[in-house]
């Protein structure tokens, strides 16, 4: 998983910049995921490798991943998760494959809107999870009550023309109101924040639990694991691999250059021209742009953030089962270290702006 990402995963964050926070991810074995969650394939992606900001990954030995595997069969369904925002574009189907995850017993659904109809549905669906719903704001604090995991994809999404930078007037309000909740009542939660611009979000999610007294940059994660996920996809497509089996490390932020494929050290060990390079970047950097562009207005990823979601916190919630691992950045290529240091300005801006923001409220 991604990290322990101080400021979150985005981490990128963490890892690239010493300002920020360091990551570390938890990882699955392949064969614990797929029973967990059918459906999903590449372990390493999902599981994976940054979720969200700036981290690396190794793969864990074959006695490693069998001693994980052992105690991931071992555990039982006891995860309390919110979801907030969960009526959303991306809301509803993570809420769906929440549902369908073995770690997650109680599911608290939370949204300004819609979440009566929505939880009755999904109630209905024969898996153990017990659903609540929390419609409007007099109910954020009882949605949040003993929540081990919050995972926030509330927000505005954009539309053709708009940068995620142009979100932050509308989200970064948002975001630190939800932050201000979770700080009160469940100061222990890890926070998976989904909501762009995810390089400013994150940094405000942040300050806000510091100016709460209740930081700990372990439980702070900004979700980039789509870009892993689109990574995984886009090489398997261009490589002729079987999807399952690509890993692709990510690392950075989660827009356009902050999004850093470390295609070097693609799993299964494959070679790529310069071109291949290049032209592999600029399409996972822009895949998020790709989406807006079809959906034409009607918003932007939604099916692929939920599915990446909730792998990062199939992670999360196998870390806090006990399976964790800290991966470094590893050995990167010449286009790899200049891309690296080509993001570190960007990032930091978009990091300021966050601290700004939380800071003047
Ligand atoms: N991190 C990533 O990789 C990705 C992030 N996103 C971001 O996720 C966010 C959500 O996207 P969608 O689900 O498509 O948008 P959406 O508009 O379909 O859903 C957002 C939901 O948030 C709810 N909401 C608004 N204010 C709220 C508040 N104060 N408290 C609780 N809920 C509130 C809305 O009622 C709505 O149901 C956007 O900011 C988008 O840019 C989208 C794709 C990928
Ligand atoms: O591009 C967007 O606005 C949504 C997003 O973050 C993504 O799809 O990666």
């Amino acid at each position: 998983m991604a990290f322990s990402m101080t400021h979150g995963p985005t981490c990128a964050t963490g890892s690239v910049l010493r300002s920020a926070p360091r990551l570390h991810q938890s990882r699955v074995p392949q064969q614990q995921t797929l029973r967990t969650f059918c459906g999903f394939k590449s372990a390493g992606s999902a599981n994976s490798r940054r979720c969200s900001a700036a981290l690396t990954q190794r793969r864990p030995s074959t006695a490693r991943a069998s001693r994980d595997l052992a105690r991931a069969v071992e555990c039982k369904s006891q995860f309390k998760v919110a979801l907030l925002g969960a009526a959303g574009g991306i809301g509803q189907p993570l809420a769906l494959l929440l549902k369908m995850n073995r770690y997650v017993s109680d599911l608290s659904l939370y949204d300004i809107v819609n979440v009566p109809g929505v939880a009755a549905d999904l109630s209905h669906c024969n898996t153990p999870t017990q659903v609540k719903a929390f419609n409007g704001k007099e109910s954020l604090e009882a949605a949040l009550e003993g929540a081990d995991l919050v995972v926030i994809p509330a927000g505005v999404p954009r539309k053709p023309g708009m940068t995620r930078d142009d979100l932050f007037n509308t989200n970064a309000s948002i975001v630190q109101g939800l932050i201000e909740a979770a700080a009160k009542v469940c100061p222990k939660a890890i926070l998976n924040i989904i909501t762009n611009p995810v390089n400013s979000t994150v940094p405000i999610t942040a300050e806000t639990l510091k100016a709460a007294g209740v930081y700990d940059p372990k439980r702070v994660l900004g979700v980039s694991t789509l870009d892993v996920v689109r990574a995984n996809t886009f090489v398997a497509e261009a490589k002729g691999l079987n999807v399952k089996d690509v890993d692709v490390p990510v690392v950075g932020g989660h827009a356009g250059i902050t999004i850093l494929p470390l295609l070097s050290q693609t799993q299964p060990k494959v070679n790529f021209s310069e071109d291949e390079v290049a032209k592999l970047t600029d399409r996972i950097q822009n895949a998020g742009t790709e989406v807006v562009e079809a959906k034409a207005g009607a918003g932007s990823a939604t099916l692929s953030m939920a599915y990446a979601a909730a792998r990062m916190a199939e992670s999360v919630l196998a870390g806090l089962s006990g399976i964790e691992e800290v991966l470094g950045l590893g050995e990167l290529s010449a286009s790899e270290k200049s891309g690296l240091e080509k993001l570190k300005p960007e990032l930091k801006k978009s990091i300021d702006t966050g601290i700004k923001f939380a800071k003047s409220k």
